[in-house]
């Protein structure tokens, strides 16, 4: 049975696409909804993620999208789906988790789906229905300050009833570790209720082997990535591949020079860039410079052109999610997209200029990047931390390794060790 996935950021879609390739799953990424399913279909995968930039789009928008998406996941023959959204639960205060939710339900003719952004292999967990990362609450972690998704609340029910005019329950963490049959007796008890949502706690991986295998008859499971591991039917041992390992037409990137582009301000960024700082020749990419128009690409590349053969560069807009959140007020509504825009014609240039691995570090920005250089689709290669993979791109020229880092992912010396899963 083929699974049809919805990915409301490209970072959060290579992290599913890794977590499915990890459970022996082939699978491919396609960026957007293509024109068509014939080579999707060819390919023989199991399981096609669709990755969109939805997270932070006007809520009609995100609706639309993610219903095409939808639709074309139909066409293609899919049968069961998945709308991946962040483990920290990132949204807008309008939506856009809930009202997705709510139209694919609908569309799919369903009553009752479930709410699952735990995620234990990078400490996310929900219990009595609040979401941790690691052992702060949500909103006393550095999300409480994002750019464009400010988490100030970690009750992901109550997250989601402001987000929906459906009802939400909670499946506790007592229930879930009574297994399977358990978790399935309290859904039914739920939609009988009229209870649409049910937020379910877990706390680690087994939890989500449970919670997976009480899903197995609903169409559609809407979660982080950490609901992937309790998806497979039966879990293959097969060694974790890529969609076209094995495959002539496996694309091999050709090396090139190395560059690191980050636009997140979340916390793991922020001590990524200061770990790296020291050791890549860096361009701090100033936010005022990018509102009053100056040509801050130009400069940028003029910059890295005579360094891109030495080694790996670093060029950020990254700072502190303090600093962000005081310098809000001074700068213009657009201040978000138009760094967005920068960092993509920046990577744009970097490539033209012979770059050929490329980490770009957070999910807006990933989704920019991407669009700029035209990738259509991405292979997955190797993982470098969990939700993580190096994959290689479609739809380009020639293939890229790229890495799309989730701002709170990674150890700290991420963009230093990277290069070395590198095949
Ligand atoms: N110094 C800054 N001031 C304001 N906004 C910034 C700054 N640096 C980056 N941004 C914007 O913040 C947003 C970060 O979002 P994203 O790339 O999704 O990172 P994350 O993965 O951490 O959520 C992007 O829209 C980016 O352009
Ligand atoms: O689920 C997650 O945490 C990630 O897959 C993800 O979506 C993170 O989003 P960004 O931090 O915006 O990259």
């Amino acid at each position: 049975m083929l699974l049809g996935c919805i990915a409301d950021d490209f970072t959060g879609g290579t992290d599913l696409a890794s977590a499915l390739v990890a459970q022996g799953i082939r699978t491919v990424q396609v960026i957007g909804v293509p024109e068509t399913g014939e080579e999707v279909v060819r390919s023989g995968a199991e399981a096609v993620v669709v990755a969109l930039k939805t997270r932070t789009a006007p809520v009609a928008d995100a609706v639309e999208q993610s219903l095409t998406a939808l639709r074309w996941l139909r066409e293609i023959g899919c049968e069961r789906y998945y709308f991946k959204y962040c483990s920290t639960f990132d949204s807008t205060p309008a939506g856009n988790i809930g009202p997705v939710a709510d139209a694919l339900v609908d569309a799919l003719g369903m009553d009752f789906t479930v709410i699952c952004p735990a995620l234990p292999a990078n400490g996310r967990t929900v219990r009595d229905g609040r979401l941790f990362v690691d052992d702060a609450p949500l909103d006393e972690t550095s999300m409480r300050q994002h750019p464009l998704t400010p988490m100030d609340d970690a009750n992901v029910v109550r997250l989601m009833r402001r987000q929906t005019g459906s009802r939400v329950g909670l499946v506790g963490h007592g229930t879930v570790a009574q297994g399977p049959e358990r978790i399935r007796a309290e859904f039914g008890a739920l939609r009988s209720a009229g209870i649409r949502f049910a937020v379910v706690d877990a706390i680690d991986d087994h939890d989500l082997l449970a919670i997976g295998r009480a899903c197995a008859d609903l169409p559609l499971v809407t979660a982080s990535s950490g609901l992937a591991i309790g998806l497979a039917e039966t879990p293959r041992a097969r060694p974790p591949h890529g969609l076209t390992d094995g495959d002539p037409h496996t694309p091999v990137p050709f090396g090139g020079a190395r560059a690191v582009i980050a636009g997140s301000c979340s916390a793991a960024t922020n001590a990524q860039v200061e770990a790296a700082r020291p050791v890549y020749p860096t361009f701090p990419v100033d936010p005022c410079a990018v509102v009053r128009g100056e040509d801050v690409v130009t400069a940028a590349l003029r910059w890295a052109r005579p360094l891109l053969a030495d080694g790996p560069v670093l060029l950020h807009a990254t700072q502190p999610a303090r600093n962000v959140m005081a310098a809000k007020s001074r700068l213009p509504d657009d201040t978000a997209s138009r760094i967005e825009d920068t960092l993509a014609s920046i990577a744009r240039g970097l490539v033209d200029m012979g770059v050929g691995r490329l980490i770009v570090a957070g999910g807006e920005t990933s989704g920019a990047v991407v669009a700029a250089l035209g990738v259509t689709g991405l292979v997955i290669g190797p993982e470098i931390s969990p939700g993580v993979p190096w994959t290689w791109t479609l739809g380009t020229p020639w293939p890229l390794a790229l890495a799309l880092k989730s701002g709170n992912f990674g150890s700290r010396d991420f963009f230093l060790d990277a290069w070395e899963r590198l095949p």
